[in-house]
């Protein structure tokens, strides 16, 4: 994470729930927003009276139990699911709109141990457009192909067994080269659901502080979906939790904590705090699907 302070982007909303929970002002140019949106599958309406904005740089996450429509943000922000109410802009235009400005990881794909093909062909296929069906909309040679595939091999730190086929790698080894996929293009934006599922902690981590580092770092906007806040907590510049049919949206350290869960679930919930500073959630309706059972990690600090 970058050592400068970081600025926030004001306020949010909730669908009948918490009160708007006040921030300084943002930093960098916004490229996604929601206004008073709401999302409905198979005839039910997840969520709604949600806004929110999130601008270059920033590093969100989208919190809340199981099924209360996380996943569910993402496709609306892609356009694979249509936005019930309000507006959504993505990059100032419709969901959908923004092709290769948008970098999608979706939730967790397992590849099986046999699988020959290589980690860099896994990263070659993001670049070529084969995950989304869409030509580039511009040529390149062989040369710059390469390029930019060891350029962001390198970034995610995946060099070492990038030419070793992809069932081979650890699922660790795997999720980088999924993330270098997912950046091979450039996106301005970012959108990763669930990235540190099944990951074992020291990688969910590493993981972690390499998303951090490209958010802040070469200025992509990264909304990621987690059940568990703890390994990206101290990376975050603000959460979006969703629950009770609302979102409340704000720095960390004033969503997570004892009122704000209150209101949001129109229940009591308690957040407490640990000797090491971490966070423990108690208390919500719905079975423990975020950090009830343990601890969340430490509020943003300096460096990663
Ligand atoms: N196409 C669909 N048709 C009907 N129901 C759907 C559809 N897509 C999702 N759902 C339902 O919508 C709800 C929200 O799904 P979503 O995957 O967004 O939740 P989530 O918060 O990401 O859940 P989890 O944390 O378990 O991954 C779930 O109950 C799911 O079964």
């Amino acid at each position: 994470m970058n050592s400068t302070p970081r600025t926030q982007t004001p306020a949010i909303v909730a669908a009948g729930a918490a009160e708007p929970v006040d921030t300084t002002a943002p930093s960098g140019s916004p490229v996604l927003c929601l206004c008073a949106a709401a999302a409905r599958v198979g005839g039910r309406t997840l969520w709604s009276g949600v806004d929110l904005e999130v601008r270059s740089g920033e590093f969100v996450a989208v919190l809340g139990p199981n099924g209360v429509g996380k996943s569910t943000l993402v496709k609306v922000l892609l356009g694979t699911v249509p936005a019930a109410a309000g507006d959504v802009r993505v990059l100032g235009r419709r969901p959908g709109e923004a092709g290769h400005r948008i970098g999608y990881l979706p939730q967790r794909r397992s590849f099986d141990a046999d699988l020959r093909i290589r980690g860099a062909d896994i990263v070659r296929m993001g670049l070529d457009g084969d995950r989304w069906g869409v030509p580039l909309p511009w040529s390149r040679s062989r040369r710059v192909e390469r390029q930019r595939i060891t350029e962001v091999i390198e970034l995610v730190g995946a060099s070492a067994y990038a030419q070793r086929p992809i069932g081979q790698c650890s699922g660790g080894e795997q999720q980088r080269l999924l993330i270098a996929q997912a950046l091979v293009r450039r996106p301005e934006v970012l959108l990763l659901d669930e990235p540190l599922d099944s990951l074992d902690l020291p990688n969910q981590s590493a993981v972690a502080a390499l998303i951090g580092r490209i958010c802040h770092r070469e200025g992509v906007a990264v909304v990621l979906v987690a059940h568990d806040v703890n390994p990206i907590l101290h990376h975050l510049d603000r959460v979006v939790y969703i629950a009770e049919g609302g979102a409340v949206c704000g720095p960390p350290s004033e969503v997570i904590n004892s009122g704000t869960l209150t209101r949001l679930y129109r229940t009591p919930v308690e957040v407490l705090s640990t000797k090491d500073g971490r966070l423990v959630v108690v208390g919500r309706p719905e079975a423990p699907a975020l950090h009830t059972d343990r601890p969340v990690g430490r509020q943003r600090s300096g460096g990663d």
